[in-house]
């Protein structure tokens, strides 16, 4: 005898932002989308004034395992995950080992569903440690348990434009994607760290030129035409960039971009303090590239918002500015930040940041079961959202292991409630269940 199906019913739940609805799942799939759904004898969740989004879908987060347990393991960025609305990421292969081999991801792999949070994606490392020059296990790891389809060398570039073209041509073969951290090592190097311009001049701070990113973005358009196979630009941060992506795409080339919450409303200046927390690769930009990024964003040009979620250990992090390590926390911030500076702007909808933090990730990735919507059949991957709340950023009260948060003292509008993975809750009255 099989036994009695679990039913939940997300009651009055503003659906997309749209009209109110009742959601009824039944063992994790979306059943029924109704005004009139029976919660006899079923556990009910209110959602009255809330909005009901997509789980949303991260293409870009550092989990830190193995290597770096100090600073974040699957475990914890499983939690920020889902305590940000997530209900699956992308781990980024730059842990150490780093993701190379098809075993390297099926461990990452394996955390992840031992968590249990969300679904954690290895991303492969698209050369052999990093190193630029050897193309990884592409094939192995794609065929692995792991399913690996998005292959990244992030936190370097694949700079050599001879291995970049062999890497398109290989993962073409199975409609793999290269995710490519854009940045010209000899216009930009490893200690370029402010946005070059006046600001780095006066601070004294390596400059790392926006053009840094657009030879390279450039570039490789140009290989996913002569390949025909897909590149996708992890965090844009020029209007340069921008000009790149919308003349590619009027091509028809196969290139998708990204863009993180903090690109889209932090900016150059708040390196005048030389605090830290707010040194990040690609570097803060200036307020025009900022708005050419939220205006891409909002017509498409730029296909998905990712966070990038960089955790770092004090002893990391909490150094001199040359001296300390690039990035800031993502994951629990992004919902907020994106409706502040989309929604409550009036460029986007919530239909909108449905599709740019879930639905178009999930096609990106080639995830099946995530980014499937709201409709009848759909997984139950859902998220509630508070679209009038009053919530201030508090570092010391994140899951995560890491405290460099930019948005630490801030006040935002919306907030995560709660977190839905395939009809189970992970996140309610914002917190881990
Ligand atoms: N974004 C960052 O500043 N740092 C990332 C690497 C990267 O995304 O390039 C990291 O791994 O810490
Ligand atoms: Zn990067
Ligand atoms: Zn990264």
């Amino acid at each position: 005898m099989s036994a009695a199906p679990t039913r939940l019913v997300i009651r009055g739940a503003s659906v997309l932002g749209e009209a109110t609805a009742d959601l009824l799942v039944v063992d994790g799939v979306i059943a029924e989308v109704g005004s009139s759904v029976d919660t006899t004898g079923v556990e009910v969740h209110d959602a009255d004034g809330l909005v009901a989004l997509p789980g949303l879908v991260d293409l870009h987060t550092h989990l830190r395992e193995p290597g770096r347990e100090d600073a974040e393991t699957v475990v914890t960025g499983s939690r920020a995950a889902a305590v940000g609305g997530f209900t699956a990421v992308l781990a980024m292969a730059n842990t150490s080992p780093v993701t190379d081999t098809a075993e390297a991801a099926e461990r990452v792999h394996d955390l992840g569903v031992a968590a249990g949070l969300v679904d954690v994606h290895p991303v492969g490392a698209v050369t052999k440690g990093l190193a630029g020059e050897e193309l990884a296990e592409l094939g192995l790891m794609h065929r692995s348990r792991a399913r690996v389809r998005v292959f990244s060398d992030d936190g370097k570039c694949v700079a050599d434009p001879r291995v970049m073209r062999r890497a398109l041509e290989y993962v073409k073969a199975f409609g793999g994607v290269i995710s490519q951290h854009s940045q010209d090592p000899s216009l930009a190097g490893p200690t370029s760290c402010c946005h070059e311009g006046e600001l780095s001049g006066r601070l004294g701070l390596p400059g790392w030129p926006g053009v840094a990113e657009e030879v390279i973005v450039a570039r490789d358009v140009m290989l996913a035409r002569h390949t025909g196979s897909r590149v996708h630009v992890a965090h844009a941060s020029t209007a340069g960039t921008v000009e790149v992506l919308r003349w590619a795409k009027s091509q028809g080339i196969a290139v998708t971009a990204e863009v993180t919450p903090h690109h889209l409303l932090l900016t150059t200046d708040l390196l005048a303090g030389y605090d830290p927390t707010f040194k990040v690769n690609p570097p803060l930009r200036p307020q025009e590239d900022v708005l050419a990024l939220r205006e891409a964003l909002a017509d498409g040009t730029i296909d998905a918002v990712a966070t990038d979620h960089a955790p770092h250990a004090r002893h990391d992090k909490e150094h001199a500015f040359v001296d300390a390590a690039f990035g800031m926390l993502g994951l629990e911030t992004a919902l907020p930040v994106v409706a502040h500076v989309m929604v409550e702007s009036g460029q986007m909808g919530w239909a909108d940041v449905a599709r740019v933090m879930s639905t178009t990730p999930a096609a990106i990735a080639g995830l099946e079961g995530q980014g499937r919507g709201l409709g009848v059949g759909a997984p139950a991957n859902i998220v509630l959202v508070d679209p009038a709340a009053d919530l201030t950023v508090d570092r010391d009260a994140s899951v995560s292991l890491s405290r460099n948060n930019p948005w630490h003292g801030r006040t935002f509008g919306a907030a995560v409630r709660a977190t839905f993975l395939r009809g189970r809750a992970t996140v309610l009255d914002g917190a881990l269940v």
